[in-house]
């Protein structure tokens, strides 16, 4: 047991029958979504939205029936990895790219728990860098607009010699903050950018955090607000 899979296997334990499960992207997601086709394995019903291309084949690959926002109006839980975790538990995700359709899945989600090895929590946000995803069209002026605004390097996201491309056919810029003072007001002044699709930022919307350790144990932190 490893301790991103001492988290994904806990939140696990949330999945219940006849649920629709948000299934994460990354290496901690991976744990939760190979302990959830587990319990699909042994007779468990549920119907699951994931939130990228990996993670819909490692869904097939443990037969957990896919289904699309048009069949569901609401997700009862959903279930993530974070790049960093801070003490409100305000999140930097989008380390592997899937920020987009992660929050979108998250934010209609009932619950959102999000998985992190111990590594994740910080005490403010912005060591790793912040993934901000563009519109391709005129994305070099979305990125001048971004470099006069805030006096930080920003580097365009490559894949060999090609720039990287979401899954949504996007761009992602990643911005060297270092420290992120006012996390919501960061989120909210990217939001409003045009050629900017969506940022890494996730604040206020996580509601519980399953932190893993190499010994196998968990440590559940609840937002003070939630109510689930
Ligand atoms: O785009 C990727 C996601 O936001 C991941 O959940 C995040 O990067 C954490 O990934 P990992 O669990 O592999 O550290």
């Amino acid at each position: 047991m490893n301790a991103k899979q001492a988290a994904g296997y806990r939140a696990a334990e949330w999945v219940k029958d006849g649920m629709t499960v948000g299934l994460g992207t990354g290496s901690t997601a991976y744990y939760a979504i190979e302990k959830i086709g587990e319990m699909v394995g042994n007779g468990l019903q549920i119907r699951a939205i994931a939130t990228s291309k990996a993670s819909e084949e490692l869904a097939a690959k443990y037969h957990i029936p896919l289904i699309e926002a048009k069949d569901v109006d609401r997700l009862d839980l959903a279930i993530d990895g974070a790049d960093e975790v801070d003490p409100q538990m305000a999140l930097i995700k989008g380390g592997g790219g899937a920020l987009l359709r992660e929050k979108l899945v998250a934010i209609n989600s009932d619950r959102f728990i999000v998985i992190a090895d111990h590594s994740k929590m910080v005490p403010t946000l912005g060591r790793f860098k912040l993934p901000i995803e563009l519109v391709p069209f005129c994305y070099e002026w979305t990125l001048r607009e971004l470099k006069s605004r805030y006096d930080v390097p920003f580097e365009m996201r490559m894949q060999g010699d090609q720039l990287y491309v979401t899954d949504n056919g996007n761009y992602i810029v990643d911005a060297v903050f270092g420290q992120i003072a006012d996390p919501a007001r960061l989120s909210d002044e990217l939001k409003a950018m045009t050629g900017v699709v969506e940022h890494g930022l996730f604040v206020g919307i996580a509601q519980t955090v399953v932190i893993g350790y190499e010994d196998g144990r968990t440590e559940i932190k609840e937002a003070p607000c939630s109510n689930q």
